[in-house]
């Protein structure tokens, strides 16, 4: 199956603010959009991914991930701030959905910077047999990953504890051994010690040397 990708990115300046005291007010933007080009080129080289639609208010970022293969579209409007999120990911599921409208749509977070095509792979081969799925992160409280299959809505509800929302909603939890790579977001400085450990893309492993993280 050929899976359209949405991928969500805050505007750098605010992205990865829980990873302040690993990452500094001047370092931090880079190493977001370091995570997000990984993550995107491994998307990209999924056999299962058809497209990556990013959608983000960034410009650097937008032209970036644009030269990798995505393609970026703004966020929409959200009538409440506090969800821009979930209506950043309503509005590229529908653009998605208009220019492919017998694909299978996916949500992938930004920041798994040690993501592997293959790992990808088999987490939307089980997606694929579900209406909506989901995939936990991997420290078991959120959401890396959300499917809809053709005709579904995608119905997203990311922010704190979407791990339980998700499954409330109906969303069928992914239970997948050896995928650690789609799971590992990385929201703190244990979370990237945890990537740099699992191998990361090389944009972070840049961006990550310039922090002189102890053990790498
Ligand atoms: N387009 C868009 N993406 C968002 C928005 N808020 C969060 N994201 C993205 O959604 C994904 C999950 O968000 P978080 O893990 O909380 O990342 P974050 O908001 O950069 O991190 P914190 O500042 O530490 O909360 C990441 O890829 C974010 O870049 C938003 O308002 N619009
Ligand atoms: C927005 C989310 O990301 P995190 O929990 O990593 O902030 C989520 O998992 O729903």
């Amino acid at each position: 199956m050929q899976w359209t990708l949405a991928v969500p990115l805050k505007p750098l300046a605010r992205a990865k603010s829980r990873l302040a005291d690993t990452a500094d007010d001047g370092v931090r933007p880079a190493l977001a959009l370091a995570f997000a080009q990984d993550t995107v080129a491994a998307a990209l080289a999924c056999t299962a991914v058809h497209d990556v639609v990013v959608v983000t208010d960034d410009p650097l970022a937008g032209r970036e991930l644009a030269a990798l293969g995505a393609r970026i579209v703004p966020d929409a409007p959200a009538a409440d701030p506090s969800d821009g999120l979930n209506a950043a990911l309503r509005h590229a599921a529908a653009l998605a959905r208009a220019a492919r409208p017998y694909a299978p749509v996916a949500t992938l977070n930004a920041d798994l910077p040690a993501l592997r095509p293959d790992e990808l792979a088999r987490v939307l081969d089980s997606a694929a047999a579900f209406r909506r799925a989901f995939l936990p992160d991997a420290a078991g409280a959120g959401t890396t990953l959300l499917s809809a299959a053709p005709g579904q809505e995608l119905r997203p509800a990311f922010g704190p504890g979407s791990r339980l929302a998700h499954r409330r909603s109906g969303a069928v939890e992914l239970v997948l051994d050896d995928v650690d790579s789609v799971r590992q977001d990385v929201d703190t400085g244990d979370d990237l010690r945890a990537a740099l450990c699992l191998g990361v893309g090389p944009r972070t492993a840049a961006a990550a040397a310039r922090l002189l993280i102890p053990g790498q």
